[in-house]
């Protein structure tokens, strides 16, 4: 075994009945076999193969260690009470035993399988006595609370019956809350009655008493808890929201378990939306900044987001699917197959100042990853003001204060603040979008054939993220960007000039913000780069995590 520093505690326990070296380091807990053996049974001349007896185990993630208080020493589940008697009786006879002293204890250890989902997995170590085992769990439990590994204590959890298809209540009473329970982290649940009762509650509870907020539910839900704990933070700080005035960020990460209809954001910081795998981020005290947009109508705030903010299509879509909640996901793809025959473009002028960092854009191939080098390098992170020269926009004007304006008529225009990955678009409407760059990507849909569109949004739908190619689309990467609807036109219907038979046609469209309607049609936004942290770490690298499930054979 190659020498271990800081070790905290180590000695010989049994795994499956071999005798293992057993050392918990301040970083690791590590294992190997005490002495290795031949298939005769006698010492063998060979060391053994490392990865075939010995097992390293990082700290970050080890989940839980618990006593085992139904194993005795032979590995032979046990009960407190013992049937006796002769099967005839009808009866069964029981007599109390007395409670089993541990002389075993698990741990539960992080399991890395495709497609970013996580699992736990578990290894027994006997100890032989009971003093032994209190001490083994202990040690662990003492060297996993230290302040590095921030992890949760105390949770405040909503969970959303309403939100997806409805199954917010059982997906935590039997997948999460037993996981929470496991790894000591005590909870205050809230089922939420209405709409904004978790940024009610959010606005006065004493969030000292918390190491984090939860939310089961979409990407609504999450939102709603997102703008709970800005305002709180903002009011209590004195800071004013307004566009002349950067929030503060709150002092308490956010976790998402997912249970809404399209949960873009736990898909994009997790690499999946799949509830176990989120709670095991929370567990481990997974941390990611995550940009944020503050968005004002005038001088007037209206909310905060970090997903999508869209216009035109998503928009429409997301108004006329509000009236069939009823109907879970599957509203949007309704409401958006009508929206699509529609084909309607509303006018408008979208203005922006680019980001600061020029090496980078929206089609610049690089995907944002865990420990991403553009998110940890991000120049916005400093806000700056300048922005770079934009002379190969052609179509744009650009003002001396560095602001771009680009007018005309727009199926779609939107903001991605992430990359947005869900069912629908397995790699995001802006595959390239950054967690926590301080920017958002900017699509301008001109106006174009049904035909068209359809190739960009099924285009969204594949994985070779070539949807911003065609000449209709437009995309910059912003720090601040602003739009107006070209102004109402009252019109004079022609066909019947006698009647004075005015027909004033709605131009305007509405804000799908996070999946929640805004009515204003004007807006201006600002990103805040990574105001926000959640419990997550960004989508880690695959071949990374191929490597680590096949290290052992304890593990298979
Ligand atoms: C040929 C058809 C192909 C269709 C591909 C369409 C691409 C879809 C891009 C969807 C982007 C979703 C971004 C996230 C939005 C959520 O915040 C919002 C609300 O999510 P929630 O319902 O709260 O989980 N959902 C929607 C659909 O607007
Ligand atoms: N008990 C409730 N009844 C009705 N609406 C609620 C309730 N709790 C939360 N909401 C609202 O439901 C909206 C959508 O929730 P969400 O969990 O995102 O589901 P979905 O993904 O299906 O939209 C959120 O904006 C939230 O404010
Ligand atoms: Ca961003």
């Amino acid at each position: 075994m190659a020498e271990i520093n800081d070790v905290v505690y180590q000695s010989s326990l049994d795994i499956n009945k071999k005798p293992h070296q057993v050392i918990l380091s301040k970083t690791h807990l590590t294992w190997e076999a005490a002495v290795s053996r031949t298939c005769d049974g006698s010492p063998s001349s060979e060391p053994f193969i490392a990865n075939k007896a010995c097992r390293q185990i990082p700290l970050e993630e080890l989940i839980a260690v618990c006593p085992e208080k139904s194993l005795n020493h032979s590995n032979t589940p046990t009960s407190a009470r013992r049937k006796l008697g002769s099967p005839k009786h009808d009866t069964p006879l029981y007599i109390e035993m007395e409670p089993m002293h541990p002389v075993a204890f698990s741990i539960y250890v992080l399991n890395k399988t495709p497609n970013h989902k996580w699992r736990k997995k578990k290894v027994t170590f006997f100890c032989g006595e009971e003093k032994l085992c209190d001490t083994w769990v202990v040690k662990i439990k003492e060297t996993l609370s230290d302040k590095r590994f921030n992890r949760p204590r105390s949770l405040l959890v909503f969970v959303n019956p309403f939100g997806g298809r409805r199954k917010a209540p059982s997906i935590y009473d039997c997948q999460i809350a037993p996981l929470f329970e496991l790894a000591e982290i005590q909870t205050h649940v809230i089922k939420t009655t209405h709409a904004n009762h978790a940024k009610e509650i959010l606005a006065h509870y004493n969030l000292r008493t918390v190491d984090g907020v939860v939310c089961v539910g979409g990407d609504g839900m999450f939102t709603e808890l997102l703008n709970g704990l800005l305002d709180r933070r903002q009011r209590e700080a004195g800071i004013l929201q307004t566009p002349q005035h950067s929030p503060l960020p709150p002092n308490l990460r956010i976790g998402i378990i997912p249970a809404g209809s399209t949960d873009a954001i736990v898909y994009t910081t997790t690499g999946i939306n799949d509830p176990k795998t989120s709670a095991l981020h929370i567990i481990l005290g997974d941390s990611i900044g995550i940009d944020v947009c503050s968005i004002y109508s005038g001088q007037e705030f209206l909310r905060y987001s970090c997903s999508m903010l869209s216009y035109g299509y998503y928009g429409d879509m997301l108004k006329d699917s509000e009236s069939n909640r009823w109907m879970g996901p599957s509203r949007y793809q309704l409401a958006g197959a009508k929206k699509f025959l529609g084909n309607r473009a509303y006018e408008g002028e979208v203005s922006f100042r680019l980001s600061s960092n020029t090496e980078t854009n929206p089609k610049d191939k690089v995907f944002c990853v865990s420990g991403c080098n553009v998110c940890s390098f991000s120049k916005e992170k400093t806000d700056q003001q300048d922005s770079h020269s934009t002379d190969s926009i052609t179509e744009i004007s650009h003002d001396a204060d560095g602001w771009h304006r680009f007018r005309g008529k727009f199926l779609a225009v939107a903001s991605f603040t992430m990359s947005c990955r869900c069912k629908l678009a397995p790699i995001g409407p802006s595959p390239f979008c950054h967690l926590g760059d301080g920017t958002s990507d900017i699509m301008v849909v001109q106006h174009c054939s049904r035909i068209q569109f359809l190739r960009h949004l099924y285009r969204c739908s594949g994985t070779k993220a070539n949807q911003f190619d065609f000449p209709f689309i437009k995309v910059f990467r912003v720090k601040e960007w602003s739009f107006k609807a070209t102004e109402q036109k009252e019109e004079m219907s022609q066909s019947s000039p006698g009647k004075q038979n005015k027909s004033r046609e709605c131009r305007t469209s509405v804000w799908n913000c996070d999946g929640e309607v805004l009515e204003q049609p004007n807006l201006n936004v600002r990103v805040h780069c990574q105001l926000v942290n959640l419990f997550a770490r960004g989508i880690e690298d695959f071949d990374q995590e191929r490597n680590f499930s096949s290290c052992c054979s304890l593990c298979e």
